[in-house]
């Protein structure tokens, strides 16, 4: 919209319609940047670097996923950035269905958009919806399919055993997980995963309420996958400061300085793929 002045200024984001929205509506439906920069060639907010990689809607790549059928994936961080996982986004069309993960392979799939019925040889067919989850453990037969459409992120790892822990199927929703304590920390954090030592990875939910932000410039050992769900902040990685909005995915390499604040006037929730229980010799 043009202001007075002659400055474009980014389309205000109308209140109202964000009621009747599905919850994270936006994740899959990005407020494009300023109305002046949207057609702008070869602008894009993605950055990849040695350390970390802020990849933008506009940057996503889709292209059919083997095996599944009427899906398109894009993969938005693989070992090649140096990570120990996966993480792609699948859009699943009518009709559609995943295929299985390669052999020792664990899964977790987080329904953003849509609808999926996860069916496996143990247990009866369960419907996930938005915010609805299931992490399948590795070589465990289970398919996904979609009669109308669903976007799904799912991240996939090589399982790494402990003893003789071994993990289940779960499945659940964010809404049903409790809030953790977070000492030091004002965010609001629930965990998808048992903290239970089979378990590689866990997923983490975080909420930011504007003006919130991370009280520790975070360096650990362990890597991360994010996609930004709801709202909007300042991503710092390394040394640079990025503006982000909903929709948007980070893959932070282990010891990048991280930390995040939330801005506007709706709550920052991410999803937060963390590598955990496993001893990083
Ligand atoms: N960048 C992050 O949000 N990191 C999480 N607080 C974490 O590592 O647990
Ligand atoms: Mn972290």
């Amino acid at each position: 919209s043009e202001s007075d002045d002659g400055f474009c200024s980014a389309p205000s984001i109308v209140e109202s319609d964000e009621k009747t929205k599905p919850i994270y509506w936006k994740a899959t439906n990005p407020t494009l940047s300023p109305s002046h920069l949207q057609d702008l060639p070869g602008f894009t907010r993605s950055v990849y670097k040695r350390d970390h990689a802020l990849i933008t809607p506009e940057s996503h790549v889709y292209s059919p996923l083997p095996d599944w059928t009427n899906t398109l994936g894009a993969y938005l961080i693989t070992p090649a950035t140096g990570s120990h996982f996966v993480m792609y986004l699948a859009k699943m069309k009518e009709m559609s269905s995943s295929s299985l993960p390669p052999q020792d392979i664990e899964r977790l799939v987080f329904v953003v958009e849509g609808a999926v019925t996860l069916t496996n040889t143990s247990t009866s067919s369960k419907k996930l919806t938005v915010d609805s989850y299931a992490y399948l453990p590795p070589n465990f037969y289970h398919s996904l399919n979609c009669v109308e459409s669903a976007t799904l992120v799912v991240f996939e790892r090589r399982y790494e055993h402990l003893g003789s822990h071994t993990t289940e199927l779960i499945v659940g929703s964010t809404d049903k997980q409790p809030l953790l304590e977070t000492p030091g920390e004002v965010f609001e954090l629930r965990k998808l995963l048992p903290m239970s030592l089979a378990y590689d990875f866990n997923i983490h939910i975080m909420d930011f309420q504007p003006g919130e932000f991370l009280n520790v410039k975070e360096v650990h050992y362990n890597q991360h996958g994010l996609l930004l769900l709801e709202g909007q902040g300042i991503y710092r990685l390394g040394d640079n400061w990025y503006p982000v909005q909903a929709g948007d995915v980070i893959w932070m390499a282990p010891f990048v300085p991280q930390w995040y604040a939330a801005l506007g006037k709706t709550r920052s929730r991410y999803l937060l793929y963390k590598d955990v229980n496993r001893n990083p010799l």
